[in-house]
């Protein structure tokens, strides 16, 4: 038994790469069975890619071979069945950029390499199509709706398949069933990661959405307003209430550079984010400045990730550090 112990304490000594936790406390690894010095064990490898998973067996028989008695360490990966990734990015309150900075996160994801796909949950006001550019609606084969593609990316959108104005009115448990034809009933072939758009809020259908989807993170968008960062923490409390890793919180919205004198002022405060994000023990992932250019190019359906300059800059640095997140 103290062989076992022994073991399960070493292995609980390794980071689990999404939450950081030991492990065995991350649900990676049950409690270990050790028969004969050949210790079996079953890694989950959800949320996790090809690389990490490598890296994360090596650490394992590291850990393992060293303590007294264990002579081999099998390890056998849970089915993986191909696992999509999702990354929820969520505010506590409407306006702040969620949506924005969903849109150009996907497509930075993409520009660094990845599959990456979006899907616009935010069904009081899903402004995909027009910030990727894309207003006709999504055709479906087979009752399976077809992604649309642009800038790199794949994306559905609830704007792309009803009426928008008719949906302002839905209640849960439509909006669930609406968001699981979008991820489930949808044709995303090789897509992964997908970055959702939540609904703006904390309430019952966020709740919802994230205990039905179990997405492998959250990015929290915030303003550097006091107001904002309330909510955001009641977003942040979302998700670690329903165990879903928080990857990081962003400013958006921060700093406003004129266009015509070039003087930075900052009409929400400033540095509110990161304080915060120091106060919780979460990461800072990074911040967009106040930039009319952001917002003539996200209405013209250009995200700014796919271009160039400054504002590409500004998303693709956060993308990087999502990137990393997901090991
Ligand atoms: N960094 C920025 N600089 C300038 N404009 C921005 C920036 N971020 C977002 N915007 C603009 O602010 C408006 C609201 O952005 P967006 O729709 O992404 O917010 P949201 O939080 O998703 O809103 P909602 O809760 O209504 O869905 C849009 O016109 C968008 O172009």
């Amino acid at each position: 038994m103290t062989m076992e112990n022994d073991l399960a304490s070493a292995l609980d000594g390794i980071a689990d790469p999404l939450t950081g936790k030991g492990l065995l406390a991350a649900n990676r690894l049950p409690p270990p069975v050790i028969r004969d010095g050949v210790a079996t064990l079953v890694l989950a490898v959800d949320g996790l890619s090809g690389d990490a998973v490598s890296q994360l067996e090596t650490r394992i028989r590291e850990a393992g071979t060293g303590v007294v008695g264990v002579r081999d360490i099998r390890i056998v990966r849970t089915a993986e069945r191909r696992q999509r990734r999702l990354i929820a990015v969520a505010s506590g309150k409407g306006g702040v950029g969620k949506s924005t900075v969903a849109a150009n996160l996907a497509v930075g994801l993409a520009r660094l390499g990845m599959k990456a796909g979006l899907i616009d949950a935010d069904i009081h006001g899903p402004s995909v199509p027009t910030l990727l550019g894309t207003k006709e609606r999504a055709q479906a084969v087979d009752k399976k709706l077809i992604p649309m593609e642009a800038h790199g990316i794949r994306a559905l959108s609830v704007g792309m398949m009803i009426d928008t104005d008719r949906a302002i009115a839905w209640r849960g448990p439509m909006v669930a069933g609406a968001l699981n034809q979008l991820l489930a009933d949808a044709e995303w072939g090789d897509t992964d990661p997908i970055v959702l758009d939540m609904p703006p809020g904390t309430g019952d259908i966020q709740l919802t959405v994230v205990q039905k989807h179990r997405p492998v993170g959250a990015v929290i968008v915030s303003t550097p307003q006091d107001l904002a960062l309330i909510d955001a923490r009641r977003g942040i409390d979302l998700f670690r209430q329903t165990n879903v890793p928080i990857i990081g919180l962003i400013e958006n919205m921060s700093g406003y550079a004129c266009p015509s004198c070039g003087e930075v002022s900052h009409p929400f405060g400033s540095g509110g984010v990161e304080e915060t994000c120091a106060q919780l023990g979460v990461p800072f992932l990074g911040r967009v400045p106040l930039d009319i250019a952001i917002r003539t190019a996200s209405d013209a359906g250009t995200p700014p990730a796919a271009g160039e300059g400054p504002q590409a800059d500004a998303f693709m640095a956060i993308a990087r550090q999502v990137s990393a997140a997901l090991g």
